[in-house]
């Protein structure tokens, strides 16, 4: 609570001038209400006791002066502090925003963005409200201070009593204080986490609705309200326990003041103007004391919500920005990672002593399956993580070295799924490049191949794309995000599974734009599509955070058993029609399947012709677990995700299966259950086989259906 005041008190001192002026404002309005009770002594013993007619026209006079003063005082300092107030806020505003643009993104993976948002929702908040009251909160603890200065002076025995009394009021406070900021904290931490649950909730609604969560989510959610009702209930009781029990103190201290007080009149021992001049003065002190009690939740809320604010200001990036460090020189020769070894956290590894070196000008194209470390090497080129071990070089100089904006400024980026602003598409160009002219941004669109699409709107490179760009198309946002990379004129290009998530028409159309973009740039794909990086100067195959091969396609498919051969085997032997809705598969790619390896070719040209090709959106449910299962499937392009249930009733994800992999070849053999959910996670273009189809075709080879039969058991 101290370091809360403190910090306050620190920023009210950056603006001495007005502080003084509002200190001096506040100690005129002070002066007043501390005379108005006071002034029943001067106004009965020395007017009208005595009959002084002109002393009484001197005494209201004076009153009437100091309230016009002090109404014109008050209404000045409002202005004053409405202006200082605000700008206090929002510099802590300001530096919250931004502290989060200085932190690393393992801050953003470990903090959840609901919490982040409730520092600002709900903690900046209630500092900016007890900073607009923080007037009310001086003049009532100045107010105090000095009534009970004045009462000495009245009567220093009855002031005695009182004071000795006053610690009655602060009983509750004492008593209650800390357990109440303790549960205001907790009710915040509480608060914070709800809004992450939320704000998880509607982005994963696709999820949620395909699944049919939406009971297990209410249920789940029911649960956290009833736990943030204790907590509320706790936190408010609290903070009425505090406010009740001043109350009844001052009562108890006012009674004993005006019993004590009227004894001492009666005796002669008080005059009656000082024993109305005391009860007048005792009253506004009860007022006084009310306020602060009133104020005092106001108070431990903003701290609580300081204490999360700091927490938040006190968070230090782990990659340092270090912007007066060396800029890094135009990127002139080649990228290397030294011996890089990499870990999210201290249990996995997620690259394990990378050493590679990409030259200017080239191509370079990282393959391998899912988690096998992919995204992580663009991780550690963007400088978004630092490596343990070993280091990231570009022209042999170690990225930690020099300043961050420097490298990046380097470079354009395209990811998987481009985030768009709700802005315009000029807009959204822009951001690559701020102080672009609109010609440099139509020039982009022209490369990305969207302009004659962006002219041909309404509103043309005005229009709105809306909230994540959901306004275009999937391909339409890719080129946006492409038109926003290369207006850079980036020395380097990344891409991050960049064409992927499209449907196969839009990723050939995208694919054609990056070609003719990237020939004589340094390009750095990321890809799980091998076709994709087929014309890479090299391709590095990663396995387990390692690089299992490297060479160029031809080399590699050289590799007798190499992985990459296999994959590409995997990936290939599928005829795609242009508009990606027909796909035909050879026997020979059937053949590869453990389900047809047995069938002659004969059988298997047959087969192939029962394929259906079915295309499905991401984020749909292909297969829910337990549906009896009645054909089979094989991927042809896209990644699903493959999940099981757990014993508490969600989903854990067991595989990630893309172009080429298969699931439900059981199907064709017997009606049971599916042991799995299959989820899409990109569009996705599978070909899949009907039981019924197969079985009819199985009746020219009784032998293999035999043989199949026992191998699936
Ligand atoms: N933020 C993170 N925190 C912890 N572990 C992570 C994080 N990101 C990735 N990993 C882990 O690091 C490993 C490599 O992940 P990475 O994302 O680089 O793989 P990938 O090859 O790009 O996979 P995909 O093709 O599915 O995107 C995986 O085991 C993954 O679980």
């Amino acid at each position: 609570m101290f370091s809360f005041v403190r910090l306050l008190c620190f920023s009210f001192l950056q603006y001495k001038l007005q502080t003084t002026l509002l200190l001096a404002a506040l100690l005129v309005e002070l002066a007043f209400e501390t005379f108005m009770p006071l002034s029943y002594k001067f106004i009965i013993d020395l007017a009208i006791v005595p009959q002084q007619y002109n002393l009484l026209l001197l005494i209201l006079s004076l009153m009437v002066s100091g309230a016009l003063a002090s109404v014109v005082v008050g209404m000045y300092r409002d202005r004053m502090f409405a202006s200082l107030g605000s700008r206090i806020v929002t510099n802590y505003y300001k530096q919250l925003f931004e502290k989060l643009q200085s932190l690393s993104t393992d801050f953003f993976h470990r903090m959840g963005g609901g919490d982040i948002v409730s520092r600002f929702n709900n903690d900046l908040i209630s500092i900016d409200t007890f900073i607009k009251l923080i007037p009310y909160a001086l003049l009532s603890i100045l107010g105090l201070i000095l009534n009970v200065a004045v009462l000495f002076v009245l009567q220093w025995q009855l002031a005695l009593l009182a004071v000795i009394g006053l610690p009655l009021c602060l009983i509750g406070p004492k008593l209650f204080g800390q357990k109440a900021y303790d549960a205001s904290y907790q009710l915040k931490e509480e608060q914070a986490s709800i809004a992450t649950t939320v704000q998880e909730n509607v982005s994963a609604q696709p999820v949620i609705k395909a699944f049919g969560l939406q009971p297990l989510m209410i249920g789940r959610f029911a649960d956290r309200m009833l736990q943030y009702g204790k907590l509320s209930t706790r936190s408010s009781f609290l903070n009425f326990l505090i406010d009740r029990t001043t109350n009844l103190g001052t009562m108890i201290l006012n009674l004993m003041t005006i019993c004590v007080g009227s004894v001492l009149a009666y005796y002669g021992i008080l005059s009656i103007g000082s024993l109305l001049a005391f009860s007048a003065i005792l009253l506004s002190l009860s007022y006084l004391v009310a306020a602060i009690t009133w104020l005092a939740p106001q108070f431990i809320e903003a701290t609580s919500g300081m204490q999360r604010v700091r927490e938040l200001l006190d968070e230090q990036p782990s990659v340092p920005s270090n912007e007066q460090a060396d800029h890094l020189p135009h990127f002139e020769r080649d990228i290397e990672f030294r011996n890089v070894t990499f870990a999210y956290s201290p249990e996995q590894r997620s690259l394990n002593g990378i050493s590679l070196t990409i030259p200017k000008g080239t191509f370079a194209a990282f393959v391998g399956a899912s988690g096998s470390g992919k995204s992580t090497i663009i991780n550690l080129l963007m400088r978004f993580y630092d490596p343990q071990m070993g280091s990231v070089r570009y022209d042999g100089t170690d990225i930690r070295q020099i300043a961050l904006p420097s490298l990046r400024s380097q470079i354009g980026i395209v990811f998987q799924e481009s985030f768009l602003f709700r802005s315009s598409i000029r807009e959204n160009i822009r951001l690559g490049k701020p102080e672009a002219s609109d010609e440099e941004v139509m020039e982009a669109a022209r490369l990305a191949e969207i302009h004659d699409f962006i002219v041909s709107l309404p509103d043309g490179y005005d229009t709105d794309v809306g909230e994540r760009g959901g306004r275009l198309s999937g391909g339409q946002r890719q080129r946006v995000a492409i038109a926003r990379a290369i207006i850079r004129g980036p020395a380097i290009l990344i891409l991050d599974e960049a064409t992927s998530a499209l449907d196969p028409s839009t990723e050939a159309a995208i694919n054609k734009t990056l070609q003719q973009i990237t020939a004589a740039r340094t390009v750095i794909s990321v890809t799980h599509r091998l076709a994709s990086a087929e014309h890479a100067d090299c391709i590095y195959v990663l396995n387990q955070g390692e690089i299992a091969e490297q060479g160029s396609h031809q080399e590699l498919l050289k590799l007798p058993e190499g992985r990459y051969k296999q994959s590409w085997t995997k990936q290939t032997g599928f005829d795609i029609s242009e508009d990606g809705y027909h796909v035909e598969v050879s026997s020979g790619r059937l053949k590869l399947f453990p389900i047809f390896s047995e069938m002659d070719e004969s059988l298997l040209r047959d087969i192939s012709h029962f394929f259906v090709t079915e295309s499905y959106a991401k984020e749909r449910t292909i297969i829910h677990e337990g549906d009896l299962g009645d054909k089979f499937y094989i991927i042809v392009r896209g990644k699903v995700e493959v999940l099981k249930k757990n014993s508490t009733g969600t989903n854990d994800r067991l595989a990630v299966l893309s172009d080429g992999d298969f699931f439900g070849e059981v199907a064709l053999l017997r009606n049971i259950p599916r042991t799995a959910t299959i989820h899409t996670l990109t569009p996705v273009v599978f070909i899949t086989l009907q039981r019924e189809f197969f079985q009819d075709l199985m009746k020219r080879a009784p032998h293999l259906t035999t043989f199949l039969e026992s191998r699936s058991k």
